[in-house]
């Protein structure tokens, strides 16, 4: 199994391009099973998620070619299975955003549930309730949901009981080719969930409000051919920005988009950075200091992403004073701080709420990554680590952090993956 060993080298310091979101890729890829034609996607990001997704999509019959660029055309004209197995859906949670397309373009579709995960339960009643209300008959049998719609699916009005960005997502891929029209209240306001109605709006689909808490989706009877490149990662953005806090340094992340990134963008202004932006640009230059330690709350878009708290808890950790962390999206996401605290990190867990107390200096050590940015965290308090840092089980970064040694080895980092 890979590991990555770190070593500290000082502040990072350069500019690297920003790879296209995962979260938007897995659902727009999804997405394009609900297309009786060929769409291509550019800005793909090369991830172990998304090679997943694309053998997934393989088996149910789609026909795919793949360029040196890492462009993807997808037929799907002749899809003949509506099956997603559980060997495949087992390494990825977002397989469950196959069961919308597959019901809504076929009537049929047979998903095998995720199962929990590091972070927390994960549960998709609210996808299986929000189909129900659009006309299908779902079980929930041995680990599999098995979805069935006499017809079309019909448009319903949804309330949400609460903001998913999956369950979200899964409903308007399943209201997109539905009868009739479909509201979705209380809906989830992610950058991602922009992407995919901008994607589907481009194949056909008739869906507006997405990036507000109501999005009205007319259902059309098919959607056609098309192209779309994915929105850049705003994730894989903060965690480079916070790399470079973390290490005093400076860096230019390329290829991204400034205005998706404001919540996070606040708080490493708070903890002392310089940030500068530019249509497709960030910079971020610390001058050398120290960082300042943040209070963080997670909440949905446009609030603190979930998905940037373990990396700040790093940055905390060897920040100048104390700063609390505290996460309100998943019951489980603090797996990272026993790790931390093996590295010399003064890190009390009390509830939901991380306190983190900075210290000057942590000290390297054999650390297990447990999730995707549990690791990403880890390697970033390796960056700043007295000594040498073996971050074990990465195959949860390469799940999301396309060729993260190579990136952060053109900042100057030290980091190498060893077998
Ligand atoms: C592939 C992808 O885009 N993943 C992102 C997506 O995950 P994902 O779409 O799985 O996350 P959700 O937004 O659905 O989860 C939010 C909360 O709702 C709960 N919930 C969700 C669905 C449901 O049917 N029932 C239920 O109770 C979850 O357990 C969680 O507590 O959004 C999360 C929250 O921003 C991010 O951390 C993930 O990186
Ligand atoms: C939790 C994450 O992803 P996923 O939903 O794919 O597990 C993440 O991207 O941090």
């Amino acid at each position: 199994m890979d590991k990555l060993l770190i070593k500290d080298a000082g502040a990072l310091d350069g500019s690297i391009k920003i790879s296209g979101a995962k979260n938007a890729a897995l659902p727009i890829l999804m997405g394009a099973l609900l297309v009786d034609g060929v769409t291509t996607i550019g800005n793909l990001p090369h991830l172990n998620d998304v090679t997943t997704t694309l053998e997934l999509m393989g088996r149910l019959g789609a026909k795919l070619t793949i360029d040196d660029k890492f462009n993807v055309e997808i037929d799907s004209r002749n899809i003949h299975s509506h099956e997603a197995p559980y060997e495949l859906v087992k390494t990825m949670r977002a397989s469950i955003l196959v069961l919308g397309p597959l019901l809504a373009r076929f009537g049929e579709a047979v998903v095998s549930l995720p199962g929990g995960c590091a972070i927390g339960s994960r549960p998709v009643n609210l996808h299986i309730e929000g189909m129900r209300e659009m006309g299908a008959d779902i079980e929930v049998e041995a680990g599999y949901v098995k979805a069935k719609s006499d017809g079309r699916l019909k448009g319903a009005k949804i309330v949400m009981e609460m903001v998913s960005v999956g369950a979200t997502e899964n409903l308007i891929m399943a209201a997109a080719l539905a009868d009739g029209t479909s509201v979705i209240e209380n809906a989830a306001r992610e950058p991602e969930v922009v992407d995919l109605a901008n994607f589907l709006n481009s194949m056909g689909a008739k869906i507006s409000g997405a990036g507000t808490s109501e999005i009205t989706i007319e259902g059309v009877e098919r959607l056609h051919s098309g192209h779309h490149d994915v929105l850049p990662d705003r994730i894989e953005t903060g965690t480079y920005l916070v790399a470079a806090a973390m290490t005093r340094g400076r860096i230019r992340c390329r290829n991204t988009d400034p205005n998706i990134l404001d919540a996070v963008l606040v708080k490493l202004k708070e903890a002392g950075a310089e940030v500068t932006t530019g249509d497709d640009w960030i910079e971020l230059d610390m001058h050398g200091k120290r960082p300042k330690a943040v209070n963080i709350k997670t909440a949905p878009y446009p609030g603190f992403p979930t998905d940037m708290q373990a990396q700040f808890c790093a940055m905390n950790a060897v920040a100048e004073g104390t700063g609390t962390i505290t996460e309100t999206i998943f019951e489980n996401r603090f797996m990272h701080v026993l790790e931390m605290q093996r590295m010399g990190a003064d890190i009390a867990i009390e509830g939901n709420t991380a306190i983190c107390r900075g210290v000057e200096q942590l000290s390297g050590a054999q650390v297990m990554a447990t999730d995707l940015r549990a690791s990403a965290s880890l390697v970033l308090a390796g960056l700043c680590a007295d000594g040498e840092t073996l971050v074990d089980r990465i195959y949860h970064i390469d799940r999301g952090y396309e060729t993260i040694e190579e990136k952060l080895q053109n900042l100057g980092a030290s980091i190498k993956r060893i077998g």
